[in-house]
């Protein structure tokens, strides 16, 4: 109880806002208490089978559906549940009033039943993850990796027994050796590189019909950053990296979590000539400025109609963030 005052005490007492509010998390995840009781007031974001509940406003877009723990409860009795489905919810974030942001999946139980008693609908994540605007569509995707990630660790990969998680989902721990297991990310290297004029966009087979994207690959174990960058645009494209500079990251939930780390890399305009791998890639190509611009101007692609030609990747990419960067970059 002492240690849960303390908690308390020491987020409300800091000055900065931001400090408060990760020091009430970082607290959420040390101490089982601390985390049930938030647990009882928190905001609820609901799964099913790993897809989010949105819900469609009257202007048209969509939202997450906005729950409380009151809200879930009365859900799981209505649905013939016990109470005890929500021990299940695993800690996300919290608001900037310090309330707790937990996500649970019903994956179990009717799903035409929640959406009917919620008022909403339950979206697959590569379609909500575009759907949804401003920090919603990271917490979401945040939300799913999670869930995914305790779906897929019930054991442990030493001993094959079961593995418990803490309250706040931030661990899990072997009943029998007493290893700990954290969520695991893949660290991807995403790489924009230009000649000094264009900028060079490559695409997958499996990629929608127009899109190119930034290079990007997985770093192997044991490579620095510039180390993956260099390694995957000599083996893809078959260009050697003169110099590149760090620009953003972002956590990634397709196909499973990545964590992207985003660059500008350049290459000399006298050894330009491409050489691509076709098991990596269909198709890589240099965009003149002027190209890329006008693909940008394009408005959001929903298909029926030809894709654009290119079609750059959505605003919630980080390899869009690195496009409109080079487009600001060569302009200045
Ligand atoms: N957010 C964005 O803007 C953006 C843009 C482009 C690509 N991406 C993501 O980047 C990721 C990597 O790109 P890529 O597919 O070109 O990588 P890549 O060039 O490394 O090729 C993928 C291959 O690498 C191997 N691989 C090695 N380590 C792996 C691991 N930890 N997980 C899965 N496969 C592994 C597999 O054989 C796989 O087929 C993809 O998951 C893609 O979704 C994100
Ligand atoms: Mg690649």
């Amino acid at each position: 109880m002492l240690r849960v005052l303390q908690i308390v005490r020491l987020s409300s007492r800091c000055s900065s806002s931001f400090v408060s509010r990760m020091r009430f998390l970082n607290g959420l995840k040390q101490n089982d208490d601390v985390c049930s009781a938030a647990l009882q007031d928190a905001h609820m974001f609901l799964f099913h089978r790993l897809s989010p509940l949105l819900q469609r406003n009257h202007q048209g877009t969509f939202r997450t559906a906005e729950l409380r723990t009151s809200d879930v409860q009365s859900l799981l009795e209505n649905l013939g549940s016990d109470r005890t489905l929500l021990q299940e919810a695993v800690l996300i974030g919290c608001t900037e009033q310090n309330q707790a942001q937990f996500c649970l999946d019903i994956g179990g139980l009717d799903q035409t039943a929640a959406e009917e008693l919620c008022g909403g609908t339950f979206v697959d994540l590569r379609k909500s993850f575009f759907l949804l605007s401003g920090a919603e569509a990271p917490l979401v995707a945040k939300a799913q990796a999670l869930l995914r990630w305790h779906q897929t660790s019930g054991f442990c990969s030493a001993t094959g027994q079961p593995t418990h998680r803490n309250q706040a989902g931030s661990q899990r721990t072997c009943s029998s050796s007493g290893i700990i297991y954290y969520p695991k990310m893949s660290p991807v290297v995403i790489v924009l590189v230009s000649d000094g004029e264009r900028c060079l966009l490559g695409r997958q087979a499996t990629f929608p019909r127009g899109l190119y994207s930034a290079l990007a690959g997985f770093c192997d174990m044991g490579e620095t950053l510039e180390e993956t960058l260099s390694r995957e645009v000599a083996e893809e494209v078959g260009l050697e990296v003169q110099s590149f500079s760090f620009s953003s990251s972002q956590h990634w939930p397709f196909p499973q979590s990545s964590f992207m780390m985003a660059c500008h890399a350049s290459v000399s305009p006298a050894h330009s000539q491409l050489c691509v791998d076709h098991s990596e890639l269909e198709d890589a190509r240099w965009f003149s400025q002027q190209e890329v611009l006008s693909a940008l101007q394009t408005p959001p692609h929903r298909g029926g109609r030809a894709p654009p030609s290119p079609w750059l990747p959505p605003k919630h990419a980080v390899a869009h963030r690195l496009i409109t960067e080079w487009i600001q970059n060569t302009r200045s």
